[in-house]
This record gives C-alpha cells, structure tokens and sequence, in this order.
C-alpha cells in the first residue's frame, strides 16, 4: 500500500466513524468498533488518524453492517414488494461513503469504467467513480441527442415489452476494464443487458455491485455472465 492508499483508507475509516457517531455517544462507539473510547474522540475530531490496520478493521468489519443498517433504515417496501430508495440514491455524500467500504469488502479490482443504467444508478456510479478515479458512463433507454454510434442492447421482458439501452460508442474503450454497479437488482435484467453491452464494447468486467438486491434471482442471474465478483451491500428477500 502506497501512501496515497494508507491516507485514503484512514480518512475512509474516520467518515465510517463520523456516521457512526451521529446517534452514538463515545462509549456505544467504543462497544460497536472495540476501540477506545478516547482514541475514537481523537479520531473523530481529526487530531489523530488510526493505524492502518485499524482503519482497515473499521471499514471491512464495522463499516460494511453499519452502512447495510443504515440503508434499510432509510428505504421503504410497499406491500407488493417495491422499494423506495431515493433517500438514498439522493444523498451524494451517503454514496460516496458507501463507495470505499464496498470495494474493500467485495474486493473489486479498480477498473477504468464504472458502467450504470439511468437513471437511479447514476449516483452511486458517480460514487464509485470517483473513489476509483475512473470515468462513469451510464447506459440510457432513449438515445442521446448529436451522438453518431450506440452499443445497444435489447431484451424482451416475461411481459412481451422489448427493453433496450444505449451507450454513446465512445463511452468504453475496446481492451478497458469495467465495474458494473446499479442501486438495485430484482430480476437482473438490466444488470444482463449492462453485463452485453461491457462485452460488445469488448470490455472485461472486474465486478458488479449494488446497493440493494431484492431476493437472490438477479444477482445469480448476474453470476451467469461474469466470473468476476458479484454483491450487494444489502439483501431484501421478497
Ligand atoms: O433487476 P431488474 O429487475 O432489472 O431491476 C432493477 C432496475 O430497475 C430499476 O430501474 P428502472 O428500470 O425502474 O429505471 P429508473 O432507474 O429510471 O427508475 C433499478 O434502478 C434498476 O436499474
Ligand atoms: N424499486 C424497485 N423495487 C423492487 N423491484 C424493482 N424492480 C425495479 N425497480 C424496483
């Protein structure tokens, strides 16, 4: 690890405990991370970084539950099983700590592309991005306005309607590597139709992650495509 990573990594770890000590006092942070309650005040006030392999406890161990508990928290299911997640989708700064404590928990190797569908995957793409230092493209049901090429990909769904998505062609380089990444999955039909258009684009996939999944059919369907790690920070069954 350079120290470049160390830095981010510390400075991930001080986000996950700032979150954490929004509804907590010092010693109930102390019982959920086993750490002192003195060196987390220090931590959480920024005059002192934790050592990386605290740092590293807190966003693999700690980190991911916290995050996980938090999301569904936030989301509701109505009776027929539908999720509203905008509370969560719409908070850019939530994202971008959910960012770094999923690539290092599902282990995702860095790639030059970050591939989402419009429009609710678009924020958390952008989260990834940006914590990868990687370009976000996102995939749309309409075609962009003044682009000349499309990787398109087309599905029929069990109900008859045709789904297509498009690409702007110059989005993914042929030979570029690609983390697909969706704020839900349920069926993995979109999550199929991303996985075709990263391999016209002749793109290799280094992993598909999404906030939520909705029961197990669309991550395994995923699975089916790519070798690469597939998760989900949370699980809803149906
Ligand atoms: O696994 P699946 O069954 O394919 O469902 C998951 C997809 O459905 C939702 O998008 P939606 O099509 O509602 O579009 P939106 O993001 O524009 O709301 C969600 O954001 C995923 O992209
Ligand atoms: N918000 C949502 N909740 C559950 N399943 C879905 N499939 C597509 N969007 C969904």
């Amino acid at each position: 690890m350079n120290r470049a990573e160390k830095a981010g990594l510390q400075l991930q770890a001080v986000a996950v405990l700032r979150m954490l000590k929004q509804t907590r006092t010092y010693d109930e942070l102390a019982a959920v991370t086993g750490l002192p309650a003195g060196d987390l005040n220090r931590y959480v006030n920024g005059h002192v970084l934790p050592g990386t392999d605290r740092a590293r406890e807190v966003v693999d161990g700690v980190g991911r539950e916290a995050l996980a508990s938090e999301l569904r928290a936030r989301v509701t299911v109505d009776e027929e099983g539908y999720v509203d997640n905008s509370s969560v989708v719409f908070d850019q700064s939530f994202l971008d700590l959910v960012a770094p404590v999923a690539v290092e928990t599902l282990e995702f190797d860095r790639p030059d592309v970050v591939l989402t569908a419009a429009t609710d995957g678009i924020t958390l793409g952008a989260a990834m991005a940006s914590h990868f230092d990687a370009r976000i493209a996102y995939a749309k049901k309409s075609k962009e306005t003044a682009v000349e090429e499309f990787i398109e990909s087309r599905h029929r769904l069990a109900s008859g309607i045709e789904l297509t998505y498009y690409l702007p062609a110059t989005a993914i380089d042929e030979g570029e590597t690609v983390l697909v990444v969706d704020d839900l999955i349920r069926s993995g039909e979109t999550q199929e139709l991303l996985l075709d258009i990263a391999e016209q684009a002749g793109a290799e996939v280094t992993g598909v992650f999404t906030l939520i999944a909705v029961g197990r059919e669309g991550l395994d369907r995923a699975r089916a495509f790519t070798e690469a790690p597939v998760g989900a920070l949370t699980t809803f069954e149906e």
